[in-house]
């Protein structure tokens, strides 16, 4: 456990006017900051309504409730004190003043979860989820990041490294005691099998993180199509707003816009795009139609959209299109029969009529469901898990071809594989990783 000689204090309600902010404090001198501040004691884990006087002056900073947590049972582990006054700018400005003059500093963005992190209240996984938690625009993400913050993930990787402590004991069996005839047995039957489980399991969580990380960021879709399709009308009727200019000139969008939604819990981001055509000498048209395809080229999905009318288009879009991306025929008040596709499935909407578009939100909901899969299962959800993970697949894989013939190298690289392991919860923690996780969190948290 660290022991931190400072105090710190966050505006732990969002900033700006509210009906009520929410001050926090953290370390040895936080009941005692609260107690100068209420002019009386504050019992433990009691709610006191107090007027907060400025105790140099004795001025009024204002009135509210108080109370504290003894460490270690605290969010920290620290001593704790909580201050809940009128949420108005000059009491939240008046209340930090006196604070600092008491002798509290204001806290480092994360610095209270970091210092959960220090005393043992939380590991790292347990951290991130709960920087996700706070960032969670939809049910689904808020489902990941609770899982997480309630153990899955680290639970999860607790289990691999119990799975490899057990393997590793036959290695050091034949390290130790070479002559032993049963030792070879041993590995073959305890050690080798359990090491090749283990990397085919790594391999399906390292595969399946994408789906994490998509939930984590959004699933981006782009709006790919001939000019006049109807990318930009298609676009507000998702926004069920006039996010973009619709007109019957074609060439209108230019700038690729974007807009977020939530899908069936899952967080999507919409790119309405330039609509693509080859003949045209105007040099901004040509620069959005360079930016369209470079958005969708790193889309999680692209929607082709056409005329149904328009053959042409329909071939110009097909090249850009892949065989999972949605293909859409559009004005569908326009036309009585749809164009040759071969095997692929064409949706028929008119954003006109509406015809056909509940079908379209359907099928494109199930799929970003697809894409994000299940949130309530363990998963790796940040780039750090998945390196973690692959380092630990190499360092295995290395180890399963040497497990008979040469025991020391294999044990040796399954303790390597149980240290990149040990960097999900942080049990290893390396200094600059700590940094860069909890500087991203917010002031307060
Ligand atoms: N009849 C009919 N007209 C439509 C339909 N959808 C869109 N339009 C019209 O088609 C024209 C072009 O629509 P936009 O949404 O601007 O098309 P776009 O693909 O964004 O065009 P660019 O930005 O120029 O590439 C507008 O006049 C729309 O009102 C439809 O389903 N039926
Ligand atoms: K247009
Ligand atoms: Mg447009």
């Amino acid at each position: 456990m660290t022991i931190s000689t400072d105090t710190i204090f966050a505006l732990s309600s969002g900033a700006g006017r509210a009906g009520v902010a929410v001050f926090r404090l953290s370390g040895p001198r936080a009941r005692e900051v609260a107690e100068t501040l209420s002019g009386r004691a504050i019992p433990t884990r009691q709610v006191v309504y107090a007027r907060l006087r400025d105790s140099h002056e004795g001025r009024e900073i204002d009135s509210g409730l108080v109370f504290a947590f003894d460490g270690p049972a605290s969010f920290t582990g620290e001593d704790m004190a909580e201050l809940q006054v009128h949420g108005s700018l000059a009491v939240i400005d008046d209340l930090s003043d006196v604070l600092m003059a008491i002798g509290a500093r204001p806290a480092e963005p994360g610095e209270f979860t970091r210092r959960a992190f220090a005393n043992g209240k939380l590991d790292l996984a347990q951290a991130e989820a709960l920087a996700d938690l706070i960032d969670a625009e939809t049910t689904l993400q808020k489902k990941q990041a609770l899982g997480q913050l309630g153990g899955r993930l680290s639970g999860l990787a607790e289990s691999w490294r119990g799975q490899l402590i057990a393997a590793l004991a036959p290695l050091e069996a034949a390290i130790d005691f070479p002559d032993e005839d049963d030792i070879p047995d041993q590995i073959e039957a305890r050690s080798a099998p359990v090491i090749a489980a283990l990397i085919e399991t790594l391999e399906t969580f390292a595969r399946e993180a994408e789906q994490g990380r998509r939930l984590r960021h959004g699933v981006s879709i782009v709006l790919l199509g001939p000019p006049n399709a109807g990318k930009s009308s298609l676009l507000n009727w998702l926004a069920g707003s006039e996010a973009a200019i619709v007109s019957d000139t074609p060439g209108t969008t230019r700038d690729a816009i974007e807009v977020r939604l939530d899908l069936g819990g899952v967080p999507v981001s919409v790119v309405d795009t330039a609509g693509l055509r080859e003949l045209t000498d105007d040099q901004i048209e040509q620069e959005g139609i360079r930016r369209a395809r470079a958005r969708a080229a790193s889309a999680d999905l692209r929607i082709g959209l056409f005329d149904g009318r328009d053959t042409g288009g329909l071939a110009v879009l097909s090249a850009e299109m892949s065989a999972d991306d949605f293909l859409v025929a559009n004005k569908a008040d326009l036309f009585d029969s749809l164009p040759e596709v071969g095997e692929r499935q064409l949706f028929s909407i008119s954003l006109k009529s509406g015809a056909g578009t509940g079908l379209l939100l359907e099928a494109l909901t199930r799929r970003v469901r697809d894409l994000t899969g299940q949130a309530d299962e363990p998963r790796l959800t940040r780039l750090r898990h998945v390196h973690a993970v692959s380092g630990a697949i190499e360092a295995l894989s290395r180890a399963v071809t040497q497990t008979g013939a040469m025991p020391e190298l294999a044990a040796e690289d399954v303790r390597m594989a149980i240290r990149y392991l040990d960097q999900i919860t942080g049990r290893i923690d390396v200094e600059e990783v700590l940094g860069e996780i909890f500087s991203a969190f917010c002031i307060g948290k």
